[in-house]
C-alpha cells in the first residue's frame, strides 16, 4: 500500500538574514489534503517561509519536520521526506542567463529527473492547455508563460506537499481562472495539499480552505476562511454608535471621518454584536487582509 504522507510541522522557525530578520518564530502546521493561501504584504516572508519548508533554504532557528505513519523525518538532508515535497518557485530568467537560453523542453526534463513522482502524462495535457511553445527558450517567454512553466513543474511533480509562490502574477484573466480550476481538479483527484502564495486574493478566497496570513515575519493567523470571513465585520454609522456597538470588542483599522466612523471588528468564538443604531456589513477577504495589515489611517 502506499505510504500516506500526513502532515507538514514548521516548528518555531526563525530566519535572519545578515541585514533583516524574515521570519520571527513561525509555528505552523500543514495537513494533509487542503489548499491553503499564503498571504501578506511585500516582505512578509513569503517566500522566506515556502524555501524552508522545502529545504531549499536553511532556517537559522527551528526545525521542519514531515509527519508520516512511519514517524517523524526532519526535512533537512533528508531525501525520503523531501520526495514528498515541490517549491515550484518563481522563475527569475534575467538576460542572458543560463535559464533565459534554456529551452522550456529541457527545463521541463530536467524537473521530472529531480521529482521522483514526476507524471508527464499530466505535464504534457498542461502544456496542451496553456499552448505552451516547450521549443521557446525560456528566456523569449512572455511573463505568464513563465508562470505557467512554474505551474506545470508544481502541478506534474506529484508531490504530496506542493508549493506554488504567486503563481498566477503574470497570469491574465482567462489563464488565471483555467489554473484555478487545474488546481482545483487536481487537488479533488489526489488529495494533495497545495499553499499558495498570492497577492490576487479575492478571486482565489474561494479556493483556500485555510488563510494563512503573515505580517513582518510573524504568523498572524492560520484559520478556515470562511470562518475567518463570518467573523470579521465591518462596524461604520455614528462615531458614538460605533464606540458603543464595539466596546470590548477586537477591533481594527479604525477611520474617522468628520462625526462617523467605520472600523473592522474581529468577533471571537460566541460573541455577538449588542444592539446599536451601526451599519453592519460582511467583508471579502482582501478587505479583512488590509485591516489587519494595512496602515492605520
Ligand atoms: N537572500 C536574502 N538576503 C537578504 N535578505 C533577504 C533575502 N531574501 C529575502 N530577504 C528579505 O527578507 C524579507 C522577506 O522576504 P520574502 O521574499 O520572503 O518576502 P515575501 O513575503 O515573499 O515578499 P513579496 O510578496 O514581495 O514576494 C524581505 O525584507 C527581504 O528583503
Amino acid at each position: 500500500m502506499e505510504e500516506r504522507m500526513e502532515q507538514l510541522i514548521c516548528e518555531n522557525i526563525t530566519k535572519n538574514y545578515k541585514s533583516k530578520d524574515a521570519l520571527d518564530s513561525v509555528n505552523l502546521t500543514l495537513a494533509k489534503g487542503k489548499i491553503y493561501g499564503l498571504i501578506g504584504r511585500n516582505g512578509a516572508g513569503k517566500t522566506t517561509l515556502l524555501s524552508i519548508l522545502s529545504a531549499q533554504n536553511p532556517p537559522s532557528e527551528g526545525s521542519v519536520v514531515l509527519e508520516t505513519e512511519e514517524g517523524r523525518l526532519s526535512v533537512w538532508e533528508n531525501e525520503k521526506a523531501l520526495s514528498h515535497i515541490c517549491f515550484s518557485r518563481e522563475l527569475n530568467v534575467g538576460k542572458n542567463t543560463a535559464l533565459s537560453a534554456t529551452k522550456v523542453k529541457d527545463y521541463l526534463r530536467t524537473a521530472s529527473v529531480y521529482l521522483p513522482y514526476w507524471d508527464q502524462e499530466l505535464a504534457d495535457e498542461l502544456i496542451r492547455k496553456f499552448h505552451l511553445d516547450v521549443k521557446q527558450k525560456i528566456g523569449k517567454l512572455s511573463k505568464g508563460m513563465v508562470s505557467m512553466v512554474t505551474i506545470i513543474v508544481a502541478l506534474a511533480s506529484k508531490a504530496d506537499f506542493t508549493f506554488l509562490d504567486e503563481p498566477v502574477s503574470g497570469l491574465d484573466v482567462v489563464a488565471r481562472e483555467q489554473f484555478y480550476r487545474i488546481l482545483l481538479e487536481e487537488f479533488t483527484e489526489t488529495g494533495r495539499t497545495f499553499v499558495v502564495s498570492t497577492h490576487i486574493m479575492e478571486e482565489a478566497a474561494d479556493l483556500f480552505e485555510e488563510v494563512i496570513i503573515l505580517k513582518e515575519g510573524k504568523l498572524l493567523l492560520k484559520e478556515n476562511t470562511e470562518e475567518l470571513l463570518e467573523s470579521c465585520l465591518h462596524i461604520s454609522g455614528k462615531a458614538e454608535e460605533v464606540d458603543r456597538a464595539t466596546e470590548g470588542l477586537e477591533k481594527h483599522y479604525e477611520e474617522r471621518l468628520g462625526r462617523s466612523k467605520s472600523v473592522m471588528v474581529r468577533l471571537k468564538p460566541g460573541q455577538e454584536l449588542p444592539d446599536a443604531e451601526v451599519t453592519v456589513q460582511p467583508m471579502k477577504l482582501e478587505k479583512v487582509f488590509v485591516a489587519l495589515c494595512g496602515e492605520e489611517a
